[in-house]
């Protein structure tokens, strides 16, 4: 589902991130590790088509989403990707509701039409805040934004879940809470799903955990 081949990336600021070969299949739950500033946010940036590479190549579903110009990689990240970032960013002045319907008011082309509303209440039904679908994030526990962000990334059925530090900031209850909201979507749904995490107590319930040192190395 997702594959790389011979990435190449380098900031301006001179860091730079080399990755031979990395393939991760439909309904496989890889975690990936490192040390802080090796260049985890950036692999996930890369294989969303946040980022572009220099070098090499990135495929999703069977698509080099990499190749392509903004545009159509936008709506390619839209229409394959969920992505849970690393400090929620969630809008400040949207709902609950409003907020984990947000990717499909990016300009990516999907549809916001009944169905896409019905699924985004009940995720968040499912997830605990179906009372809550109206209150903003500000009004809104850390683990309940949280939750918000997960059913965000969740809400078009993406092909490819990635998440970072999707359990962050929050206390063990609600980490495992989180994951097994994104185990059992990405199970549903048959995604794959690329987790960075520091939470080492979890990886066990990864089916492959990727060291960031392992994969190729930065140069
Ligand atoms: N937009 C940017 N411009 C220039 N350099 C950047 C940019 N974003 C990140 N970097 C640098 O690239 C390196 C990798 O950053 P990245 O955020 O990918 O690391 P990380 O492994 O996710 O770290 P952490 O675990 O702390 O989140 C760091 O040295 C960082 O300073």
């Amino acid at each position: 589902m997702i594959e790389i081949r011979d990435l190449r990336f380098a900031y301006g600021s001179g860091f730079a991130l080399s990755v031979p070969v990395l393939d991760v299949a439909a309904r496989e739950r890889v975690a990936v590790v490192g040390p802080s500033g090796a260049g985890k946010t950036t692999l996930l940036n890369l294989v969303s088509g946040i980022a572009v590479p220099d070098a090499g190549r990135v495929t999703l579903d069977g698509r080099a989403i990499s190749a392509l110009p903004d545009r159509a990689r936008r709506a390619a990240r839209a229409a394959s990707v969920g992505f849970v970032f690393q400090e929620f960013a969630l809008v400040d002045y949207l709902s609950a509701e409003e907020n984990v319907l947000y990717p499909y008011r990016v300009g990516t082309g999907l549809a916001l039409d009944k169905e896409a509303r019905a699924r985004a209440r009940a995720l968040l039904a499912e997830f605990g805040l179906g009372e809550k679908t109206r209150r903003r994030p500000a009004q809104l526990s850390q683990g309940e934004r949280q939750r918000v962000a997960i059913a965000r990334a969740l809400v078009t059925r993406p092909k490819v879940i990635l998440a970072d530090e999707a359990t962050g900031n929050l206390d063990p209850a609600n980490k495992a809470a989180a994951l097994d909201l994104l185990f059992a979507q990405a199970a549903e749904t048959g995604a794959a799903l690329l987790c960075v995490t520091h939470d080492h107590e979890l990886l066990p319930r990864f089916d492959r955990v990727i060291d960031f040192a392992d994969l190729g190395g930065t140069a």
